[in-house]
């Protein structure tokens, strides 16, 4: 059952995280609406971790402000028991059992539920007396999701939680997510290099690019609005009114500009073909990385996908 959501899950005003003189997130505005499954992606160093750590209060900002379900993050003992963090590589204790896992939680959150760990625990076919040391990579993951979820919170973070599972974890882990959100009725953000798995999962989108906010919004919203113009090598000469190029590569046969706008685009001397969300996310990661080089907002670039997100 969706619980009612006044405040936006994440909202950050002028957001800058340095740490010495080395910016990782530099005034970033941001409004994500709770209830929503968000995908954090961006390169290597692009301050995921960094925004999430800030969310859940483990690091605070160097400027600007940040609010939680409309807290600050960790604002008390209650704000703490609203959310849930699960860090990268799935920490558990290793010398711990499975059940000790599920006794701490009981006795470290207040709305902790049993029903719901252990009934997880079960369907997971996991050994309440294994320690969690011997547990393959996929059942950790799933007894740290497991965990996140028995505190019931509104919010739950999960830093790449399913970067180093095998396919089928993965595939299992991601749909277990996605059913105990919903369950719950909270929002969950998670971070991923792996834009397969957003797309599988998330219905909203950040994209972070050397430390800032490239794009954001509803995935069906953006998709909507963005088209690639494919025209012969050298085009397009113009573009339609009212849209903006985000960025263009070219082959030795075509070029394809990435176009932001709403409406549908007119006739022209190009063909209109719709963006899959990997494309989009590199285009916004290709401008900004030529932003920073130096080389113009929607300068060219070869045609170039990959199912990874890397600098
Ligand atoms: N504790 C720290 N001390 C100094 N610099 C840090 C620290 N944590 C992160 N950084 C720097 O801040 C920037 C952002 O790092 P962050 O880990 O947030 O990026 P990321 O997008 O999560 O990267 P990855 O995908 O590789 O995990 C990087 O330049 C990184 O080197």
């Amino acid at each position: 059952m969706p619980r009612h959501h006044s405040a936006p899950a994440l909202h950050a005003e002028g957001l800058t995280k340095r740490y010495g003189r080395r910016p990782a997130l530099t005034d970033c505005q941001l409004e994500i609406p709770a209830g929503r499954i968000i995908g954090l992606v961006g390169p290597n160093g692009a301050g995921k971790s960094t925004l999430l750590q800030l969310a859940c209060g483990l690091i605070t900002p160097t400027s600007g402000s940040l609010r939680v379900l409309g807290a600050p993050p960790a604002a008390d003992a209650a704000h703490l028991a609203r959310v849930s963090f699960v860090a990268q590589d799935m920490p558990v204790y290793a010398g711990l059992s499975v059940a000790d896992h599920l006794r701490m939680g009981a006795r470290l959150n207040p709305g902790w539920d049993a029903a719901l760990a252990g009934q997880r625990i079960a369907r997971l076919d996991l050994d309440p007396g294994q320690r969690a040391g011997r547990l393959s990579g996929g059942q950790r993951a799933q007894l740290a999701l497991t965990i996140a979820a028995a505190k019931r919170p509104e919010l739950l973070m999960f830093d790449e939680p399913a970067a180093a599972l095998d396919p089928l974890a993965r595939s299992g882990f991601l749909r277990d997510l996605t059913e105990l959100v919903t369950q719950l009725g909270a929002s969950a953000v998670f971070s991923s290099h792996l834009l397969a798995d957003v797309e599988r999962v998330c219905d909203y989108l950040v994209v972070l690019g050397g430390g800032r906010v490239q794009l954001a919004g509803d995935v069906r919203a953006l998709l909507a609005t963005h088209h690639r113009l494919v025209t012969p090598p050298g085009g397009p000469e113009r573009l339609p009114a009212r849209v903006e190029p985000v960025w263009s590569a070219h082959t030795d046969r075509h070029r394809a500009t990435v176009v932001r706008g709403t409406g549908p685009l007119p006739d022209g001397p190009w063909r209109v073909e719709p963006l899959p969300l990997e494309e989009l996310v590199l285009s916004y990661l290709s401008r900004a990385a030529a932003a920073t080089a130096g080389y113009g907002p929607a300068g060219s670039g070869s045609a170039a996908t990959a199912r990874e997100v890397r600098r």
